[in-house]
């Protein structure tokens, strides 16, 4: 089946795209808008630094109004600060649904799990959606959705790093476990390595970097639309096993001096 047969549904609401992009880091607002609308994403990430509250200009939010946003809690070091950043999100774009960032070292931007599992907590009794950025670790992402996680977000690798999916294996038992669905989030870099999250088994990608800063950002987005896509419907048609051997492709038999 696919992507466009298929739908994923996230939290209960039916999407007709599998990539989710954020939108900062690009030449200007006219490309970001422009790759947007390529990569066909419905869901876009917003940093709450970046939303003017005063409600003027041609602001990110009024540019992208017709999308889904999904605020992000960016630059949040504690529980504390990121439950407060998703209320004050909450208010200014009128959504319940939260990219939850905690970030526990500030050189690799790697997630710190204790307050990332205690905001997961305070965040789902508030009522908040909850989308949180991890580690790719099986354990962390089951214990996410144990808290009430409507998805996990594991990384691929270093936010903006474009590295791809550093640990393609640790990805795959991710996924076949996941009570939830899981959005490999950041460290891709072309279109090869939103395959391959996809591949792996991912129910969808989100990325930023890989886009915003291509030498042609509208044409890597429609690209990495495309990777989406392949990479899904290739994980449902099922790769053939690697052998260590040939095994010729043509038949043989019925061949003169065969
Ligand atoms: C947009 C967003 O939410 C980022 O914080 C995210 O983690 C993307 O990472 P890349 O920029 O590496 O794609």
């Amino acid at each position: 089946m696919s992507v466009a047969e298929q739908p994923f549904i996230l939290a209960g609401t039916q999407l007709g795209s599998r990539l989710l992009i954020g939108t900062a880091g690009y030449p200007n607002q006219r490309i970001m808008v422009d790759a947007v609308a390529a990569s066909g994403a419905e869901i876009v990430t917003l940093s709450l630094r970046r939303i003017s509250l005063a409600g003027h200009g041609s602001d990110t939010a009024q540019l992208l109004s017709s999308y889904r946003f999904l605020p992000n809690t960016a630059g949040c070091e504690t529980a504390r600060d990121a439950v407060l950043t998703a209320e004050l999100a909450r208010e200014a774009l009128g959504t319940n649904w939260i990219k939850l960032e905690v970030i526990g070292d500030r050189e690799t931007l790697y997630p710190d799990v204790g307050e990332l599992l205690e905001a997961t907590r305070q965040l789902v009794e508030m009522g908040f959606v909850v989308l949180p950025y991890c580690n790719d670790d099986p354990v962390v992402c089951a214990r996410l959705a144990d808290l009430g996680a409507a998805a996990v977000m594991p990384m691929g690798s270093l936010i903006g790093s474009g590295m791809g999916v550093a640990n393609p294996a640790n990805l795959e038992l991710i996924c076949a476990r996941s009570a939830v669905p899981v959005i490999v989030d950041a460290g891709l870099g072309t279109a090869s390595d939103a395959a391959i999250a996809m591949e792996c088994g991912a129910s969808a990608v989100l990325l930023n970097t890989a886009i915003a800063k291509a030498k042609d950002p509208v044409r890597m987005a429609r690209a990495m639309r495309h990777a989406v896509e392949a990479g899904w419907d290739a994980r449902g048609a099922g790769r053939i096993p690697r052998r260590g051997r040939a095994e010729a492709s043509s038949p043989q038999l019925g061949l003169v001096g065969s």
